[in-house]
């Protein structure tokens, strides 16, 4: 028997996903094929200081590689990141969402959310302003995303965050008005054009490509992935990484290393049972190929 084997035969997903394993094959063995949504930061790779420096685990990047390789699977990866960044940092999805569904590449082609682009200008003037009003605040930084901007103030002081909050709200307020809002994240303040629009509704549009008996499954760690578990659920599978804030995922998985030992477990007994109740020959996922 090969590990490969051995593993498909333990049926091994990470601890906090036993209980719901049952229910996870369930929806796997209702489908034909799968839709892997995977979002980024603290996802697929580590929670780290320096945001430029975030890259995913080795384990997450040979399996997503290899989930995507697969006839029957469709990986996305849906980013609070500027698409262009999360691309560079992650090769193989074939879809990739940037500025939390703002921007969307698929079937070769990229689209914009069309107010969210008119409001860039107003995103790049508050970005200059933050700039200088935050100057003085030790290791506050403003990553400007082009339709979004985010605010991070993992490496300041606990006694300045009040005060980067504050200068925050005050020039978003006096520059873009009922135009842009702010929301939060992982220790940071997003700047986002005021717009009902998210994750979620990128992961509709994604899922909506896909064979109507696809199974929708969607991966993430912080507040904006919940509208995207609700886009997946009840039919398809949402998996909420790390913290036990309420969330609309009906499963859980601690970390990275977890989001690496799911993937691995869809690509061999997902992909097994996936291909049985198709009736297809099983084409069981190899991330340990060299790619
Ligand atoms: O939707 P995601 O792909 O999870 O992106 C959300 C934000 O992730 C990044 O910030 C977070 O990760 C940084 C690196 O680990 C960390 O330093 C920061 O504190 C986290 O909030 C990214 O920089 C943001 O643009 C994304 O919106």
């Amino acid at each position: 028997m090969t590990a490969r084997s051995e593993a498909i035969a333990a049926d091994s997903v990470p601890p906090l996903l036993e209980e719901r394993l049952t229910w996870v094959r369930e929806r796997i063995d209702g489908g034909s094929a799968l839709v892997v949504c995977l979002d980024f930061d603290g996802t697929l790779a580590p929670i780290v200081d320096d945001p430029a420096e975030a890259t995913p685990t080795e384990a997450n990047r040979r399996i997503v590689a290899a989930l995507s390789d697969h006839p029957a699977i469709s990986t996305a990866v849906v980013s609070g990141r500027a698409l262009s960044d999360v691309r560079e940092r992650i090769d193989g999805p074939s879809i990739y969402a940037g500025n939390h569904g703002l921007e969307l590449a698929r079937n070769g082609s990229l689209a914009v959310h069309p107010i969210a682009r008119k409001r860039a200008r107003l995103i790049e003037t508050v970005c200059e302003t933050l700039e200088t009003a935050l100057e003085s605040v030790p290791n506050a930084r403003v990553e400007n995303k082009g339709v979004t901007a985010t605010v991070h103030v993992r490496s300041v002081p606990a006694a300045a965050r009040p005060i980067v909050a504050e200068r925050t709200h005050t020039v978003v307020d006096r520059i873009g008005g009922d135009d842009l809002e702010i929301s939060s994240g992982k220790r940071i303040l997003e700047i986002e054009p005021a717009i009902p629009w998210g994750k979620g509704n990128a992961v509709e549009l994604i899922v909506a490509d896909a064979p109507p008996d696809a199974v929708p499954i969607y991966v993430g760690d912080d507040v904006t992935d919940e509208s995207a578990f609700r886009a997946v659920e009840p039919d398809g599978i949402g998996v909420r990484v790390g913290d036990d804030a309420p969330s609309a995922a009906s499963s859980r998985v601690e970390g990275p290393d977890d989001v690496a030992a799911f993937l691995e477990w869809l690509g061999t007994a997902g992909v097994e049972r996936l291909d049985s109740a198709a009736g297809r020959p099983v084409d069981i996922v190899d991330s340990s190929r060299e790619r």
